[in-house]
């Protein structure tokens, strides 16, 4: 039997608005049952997302492979829809190594990100979902240029809100142009956010986390989460607070001690009626299990 997982992912980390990624250890898996006469894919979703080729991760294993066969197809999936931990990027990749195992194309994961990157539109989720860990990636003329860094040891405190905000609808928030002092002070800060991470300088990286000037002032009145988790973590002390992916959900990096006591606080909150989670970095990415 085939079988396939790929973790959740948490773009943009503050200033890195579409091109830099974390992978966390929450995984989609896909299971192939059998061949069958018609494509079906069974899962826990309800009728919000489709059981048949309309699926996403089937459209997109047709979309590589368009003669494949068709298959019973199992998946499950505790990443929630459309709350920005990359959901829609795991099913493109499930759909991508889904075809590629399938229909013995043998494509490399450099190829995959490729057609992943070309249907996401941006790489910073599915090069993380392929390749694991921190990876700093650029889509620019048809072709994408992807680093993977050393792997942080972090753990991310992730607040999950109970209600949907598609990217689609959060991208509508932003401007169609920035200021040039803003965007070259945006471009400073993405820059050396870059450096201390692929240097593991958390002290300088944290606090660069939130000094996004691309994206986050835009998106925050559609999350009112990010500001109460970020004041709550600063009267502790904890800085590394940002909009994971288009939100809604809020990430904060850091050590597992500080974490689980910034968690217990966050309990406390009225408005903080959603899910917290506590995970390590995934480091692998995209697994292929067949037995
Ligand atoms: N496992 C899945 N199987 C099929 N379709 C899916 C799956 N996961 C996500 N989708 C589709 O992708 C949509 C969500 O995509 P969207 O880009 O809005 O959010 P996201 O990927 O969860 O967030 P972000 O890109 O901000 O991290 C869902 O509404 C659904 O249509
Ligand atoms: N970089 C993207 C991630 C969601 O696909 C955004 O923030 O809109």
């Amino acid at each position: 039997m085939l079988s396939i997982s790929v973790p959740a992912t948490s773009a943009n980390l503050g200033p890195g608005f579409d091109s830099i990624g974390i992978a966390v250890d929450m995984q989609l898996t896909l299971q192939v049952i059998a061949p069958s006469t018609h494509w079906q894919i069974d899962h826990p979703f309800g009728d919000e997302v489709p059981h048949d080729e309309r699926n996403l991760i089937i459209k997109t294993a047709l979309a590589l492979a368009p003669t494949l066969a068709p298959h019973h197809l199992q998946m499950a999936s505790p990443i929630p829809l459309a709350r920005g931990l990359g959901s829609s990027s795991t099913a493109i990749v499930a759909g991508l190594v889904l075809a590629n195992e399938l229909s013995g194309q043998g494509r490399s994961l450099d190829d995959l990100l490729a057609v992943a990157t070309r249907m996401e539109g941006h790489p910073d989720n599915v090069a993380p979902a392929l390749f694991g860990g921190l990876v700093v990636a650029t889509y620019v003329q048809e072709r994408v240029h992807a680093v993977k860094l050393p792997l942080p040891n972090l753990f991310a405190s992730i607040y999950v809100p109970n209600e949907e905000l598609l990217t689609a609808a959060s991208r509508d928030a932003l401007p169609a142009q920035l200021p040039f002092k803003q965007a070259v002070a945006g471009s400073s800060i993405a820059n050396t956010l870059v450096a201390a991470l692929a240097t593991q300088d958390w002290a300088t990286a944290l606090p660069l986390l939130e000094a996004d000037q691309f994206h986050e002032q835009y998106r925050a009145k559609l999350v009112p989460a990010l500001a109460t988790i970020r004041k709550v973590a600063h009267q502790m002390g904890i800085v590394g607070t940002y909009l994971s992916g288009a939100g809604p959900t809020v990430l904060t990096l850091g050590d597992y001690g500080q974490l689980n006591e910034l968690q217990q606080q966050l309990r406390q909150e009225p408005t903080l009626t959603g899910q917290l989670h506590l995970l390590p970095v995934d480091a692998t990415g995209v697994k292929v299990q067949k037995s």
